[in-house]
């Protein structure tokens, strides 16, 4: 794990969005597309600000959930709508958004029609990660109720969790996808979450999932 430590939120987020960028970019230069998968919640949007007016060949570019609470994207709520306000607009409006949410009553009647936009477009080139102060990541929440299958493995791509801490029911991207990433950020803010983070590293991955992925990951953090 390489830990990027930031003086304010602004440089870091314009370090973080110009590393991903030329992720992408040597990525797109040796083939023929490549994957972004980000997170929702309250910290990425304006890393989201900076890469949507960023030039680069985003229409080879399919961008993908980390997760999704299972709410309509008019919610506030939703991770695909905070994609759309802030990411999919300007240059990005190009790239290819690959849903993590279709209007159904749980998210394991669509799953099947899900697992296979997601499977077209792994590996994941550039992965962004956020946190909570719970050491979750993407919706692997601890005491979530399929937790141990989704760290597994043998765990398929895409997978609904549901726990009391995460609300809404969640589907969610599970740790061999994550693993598999060919670059691995992690993006977190203010002393609580790091906190987090260096609990994590003392604890076993049902209490602490963030653990999942932190061997290969930088951390960026700023107060
Ligand atoms: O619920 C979620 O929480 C995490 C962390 O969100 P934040 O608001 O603390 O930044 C987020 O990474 C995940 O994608 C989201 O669904």
């Amino acid at each position: 794990m390489t830990f990027l430590e930031y003086p304010d939120r602004e440089m870091l987020m314009m370090a973080l969005a110009d590393a991903i960028a030329s992720e992408l970019r040597q990525a797109l230069d040796l083939g023929d597309r490549a994957t972004l998968s980000v997170p929702g919640g309250t910290t990425p949007g304006p890393v989201f600000d900076i890469l949507s007016a960023l030039d680069l060949d985003w229409d080879r570019v399919f961008v993908l959930l980390n997760d999704e609470r299972w709410v309509p994207e008019d919610s506030p709520r939703s991770n695909t709508r905070l994609l759309r306000e802030r990411l999919l607009r300007n240059r990005a409006a190009a790239a290819r958004l690959v849903p993590l949410y279709a209007p159904a009553d749980t998210p394991e009647a669509v799953m099947a029609e899900l697992t296979r936009g997601v499977e077209a477009a792994l590996p994941i080139t550039v992965l962004l990660l956020g946190m909570g102060a719970d050491m979750h990541t993407a919706s692997l929440f601890p005491g979530a109720d399929h937790l141990a299958e989704a760290l597994a493995d043998d765990a398929p791509p895409l997978m609904a969790l549901r726990a009391e801490a995460a609300g809404e029911p969640r589907i969610t991207l599970t740790a061999p996808v994550l693993r598999d990433a060919m670059h691995c950020h992690i993006l977190i803010t203010g002393g609580e979450k790091r906190d987090a983070l260096e609990r994590a590293e003392t604890l076993p991955e049902l209490q602490a999932p963030v653990r999942c992925v932190l061997k290969n990951a930088t951390i960026h953090w700023a107060p």
